[in-house]
């Protein structure tokens, strides 16, 4: 069978270099056709000259002559900027497109790369909770199948699977709690950088990391899960679940519940996504019942971890509010990053934006750049 290829846009970050793993270990059924990264030149010379990928394109313009120098000599062609990084995915050869890029950054390659009738395999989130009625409206208009790389939006989509006509009562997006869980609004006044990025069970990027300590990550995820599954509020729940081996479940009109479970492990949803509608083989180490004599649940704390209550808010009234949180979560996590607002803070700077910023109903993709960019802004203002 002809070998898929891929397009691995954030080749250099933790779900973009898990995906090189799972190709490694496929390499008969997938290659890598694009990668990109922002400014981590080393990393993706040294990924490009591995997979000798057709192009790779490094958004940070900087970093253009390194990456040219030191490809130039193996026939890989070499763009940069955002420009270049939104118009490679439209490249006839690519089959799939995997979005492990973070942040707001991933909406235009998305929208461009649906355009070009391209398969999704989407970790970006947020693009989806900037703009999921657009992304939605303009897959279904091109017929491209957006596959969920995230774990509990993958965990949801392996339940689904040979249940076509049994609709869904209800899913339970399963959240570890974090780093703080149990915690008050009173123990986290002074919380560090490093407390908040020791994720109980993952290893992920930074900003995801802090989403996490924060629930904003739950939050995005329950906006998430709506456009993916075409869900209505009321039927999306989070549970709150410290050991992060269920990865999430849906309940049937019957009553009936699935879950999909697993050790905590990026590499089986991005494998899943890659090569859906088949399983393939995988080394990772397996879930042991014996190691997990207790697998808990209980309910989110939305009192003390506001953001998780802000994405609900945000979902429930539509229009360009979610985009107007995610903005301001963006700027609000990358100021906390640099030690420049509390912990507490975060939640905070996202309801003031979302007070602040004018709300459109019906938003173009116009409106989600204008929103983006006026959001950022005035976060700015408020994290100096
Ligand atoms: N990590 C995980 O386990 C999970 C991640 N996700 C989602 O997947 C996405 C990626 O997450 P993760 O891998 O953790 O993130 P990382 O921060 O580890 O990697 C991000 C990647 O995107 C690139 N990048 C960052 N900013 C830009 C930009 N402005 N323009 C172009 N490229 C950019 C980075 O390049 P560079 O290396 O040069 O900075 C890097 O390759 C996120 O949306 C996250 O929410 C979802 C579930 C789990
Ligand atoms: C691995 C993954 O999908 C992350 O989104 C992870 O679930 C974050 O953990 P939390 O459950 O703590 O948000
Ligand atoms: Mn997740």
């Amino acid at each position: 069978m002809e070998k898929k290829k891929i397009a691995i846009l954030g080749s250099t970050g933790s779900i973009g270099t898990q995906a090189l793993e799972v190709i490694e270990e496929h390499a008969d059924k997938f290659e890598v056709e694009v990668l990109t990264s922002n400014n981590n030149a080393d990393l993706l010379i040294e990924q490009a000259l591995k997979f000798k990928p057709n192009t790779v394109v490094i958004a940070n313009e900087a970093h253009y002559k390194k990456v040219e120098e030191a490809l130039w000599e193996n026939d890989i062609k070499v763009f940069s900027g955002t420009d270049s990084l939104a118009q490679i995915v439209e490249m006839e050869s690519i089959n799939i497109v995997l979005t492990a890029l973070v942040g707001y950054a991933g909406l235009k390659p998305t929208i461009n790369a649906i355009n070009a009738k391209k398969t999704i395999a989407l970790a970006n989130k947020e693009t989806l909770v900037v703009a999921g009625e657009l992304i939605t409206k303009l897959a279904r208009e091109n017929g491209v199948h957006i596959y969920p790389v995230d774990s509990e939006h993958s965990a949801i989509f392996q339940c689904l699977t040979g249940e076509l006509l049994n609709p869904i009562e209800k899913i339970y997006l399963t959240a570890s709690g974090g780093p703080f869980r149990g915690k008050k609004r009173e123990d986290l006044l002074n919380i560090t950088k490093e407390q908040a990025l020791k994720h109980p069970n993952w290893e992920m990027g930074a900003k995801i990391t802090i989403d996490s300590a924060t629930l904003m990550n739950k939050g995005l995820e329950v906006i998430e899960a709506k456009w993916l599954f075409n869900l209505k509020p009321e039927q999306i729940d989070v549970i709150v679940h410290p050991q992060s081996i269920v990865h999430s479940l849906v309940q049937f009109e019957d009553g009936s519940m699935k879950a999909q479970m697993g050790l905590p492990d990026m590499k089986q949803p991005i494998q899943y996504a890659l090569s859906y509608p088949y399983r393939l083989t995988s080394k990772s180490p397996r879930f042991n019942f014996m190691d997990y004599p207790n697998l808990t649940f209980e309910q989110p704390d939305k009192e003390t971890f506001k953001n998780l209550a802000l994405a609900y808010e945000a979902m429930d009234k539509g229009g360009n509010l979610a985009c107007i949180l995610n903005a301001a979560n963006e700027v609000a996590v990358d100021a906390f990053l640099k030690d420049k607002i509390k912990f507490l803070d975060i939640a905070e700077i996202n309801q003031k934006c979302m007070e602040a910023i004018s709300f459109i109903k019906n938003p173009s993709y116009e409106d989600y750049v204008k929103t983006n960019n006026e959001t950022r802004v005035f976060a700015e203002g408020l994290v100096k």
